[in-house]
């Protein structure tokens, strides 16, 4: 990894991995393999190099996998609950917030995060929307186009000082507000949103047909090129100095 890093404090990575995995069928998704690894542990070993320490959020009556490089809590009822959660079980002053269930991390994507942290204590790895989209009408027919310009696809890893993304989270439950991601409750506070370029792999394994996707790229990510292995051993300390 290159560049420097412009973390002042402590960073953890949260990892919300309570979820059913509903869609797809096969108990927890957290634990479910790609390639031989669960996304769960791909998800840690792909975060840890950055990070002072790793939180999971698992299903209740889970036990952590041995060997997991991380502190485990039990999530709950809904991702963001699992992120307050782990919000609450943390005392790092910047938070990395990813969903287990991207396994496929680029670190070039983790640096132009982190880098972008600093400047509004809010930053989101999102795409560009690349389809023509519509809103469907009765019956799933064709009902409204709807304008892609503009349009990102947004996805995790999401950054914050943890502070402020704990006090956008308390306003939302005193709200009864639901939100399907961390960056839109800062953006409802009225806080700015630091949107980094994703990339496509770091699709989330949601269906049966993502989940042909993960095991058909994970042999080709597992023999990939050096840029896009997670850096072996820590990249920057504590106090935000390259190491
Ligand atoms: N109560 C929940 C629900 C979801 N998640 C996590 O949030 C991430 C994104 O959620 P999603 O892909 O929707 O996972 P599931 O909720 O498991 O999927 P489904 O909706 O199909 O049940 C996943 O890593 C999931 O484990 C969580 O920590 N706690
Ligand atoms: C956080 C997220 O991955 C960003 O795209 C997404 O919103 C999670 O949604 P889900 O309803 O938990 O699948």
């Amino acid at each position: 990894m290159s560049g420097p890093c412009l973390l002042a404090g402590t960073t953890a990575a949260l990892i919300p991995a309570a979820g059913d995995g509903t869609r797809l069928g096969l108990g927890p998704k957290a634990m479910v393999t790609v390639g031989g690894l669960s996304l769960l542990a791909r998800s840690v070993a792909a975060l840890a190099p950055y990070v002072d320490e790793v939180l999971v959020a698992l299903p209740e009556g889970l036990t952590p996998p041995p060997g997991l490089a991380a502190r485990a809590i039990v999530g709950g009822a809904t991702r963001q609950d699992s992120v307050l959660r782990l919000l609450r079980a943390t005392a790092a002053d910047t938070v990395l917030i990813h969903d287990a269930a991207r396994p496929f991390v680029p670190p070039q994507v983790v640096g132009a995060l982190l880098e972008a942290v600093p400047e509004t204590g809010a930053a989101s790895v999102a795409l560009p929307v690349a389809d023509t989209l519509v809103r469907a009408g009765p019956g799933e027919t064709w009902g409204e186009g709807v304008p892609r310009a503009g349009l990102w696809a947004v996805q995790t890893p999401q950054g914050f000082r943890r502070a402020l993304l704990l006090r956008a989270h308390e306003a939302a439950v005193a709200d009864g507000y639901a939100a399907t991601d961390d960056a839109g409750l800062i953006a409802r506070q009225g806080g700015r949103v630091r949107l980094v370029r994703g990339d496509a792999r770091l699709f989330k394994v949601t269906t049966p047909g993502d989940l042909a996707l993960a095991r058909a790229l994970a042999p080709v990510w597992d023999a990939g090129e050096e840029e896009d292995r997670p850096p072996q051993g820590p990249v920057w300390n504590a106090g935000g100095r390259e190491r």
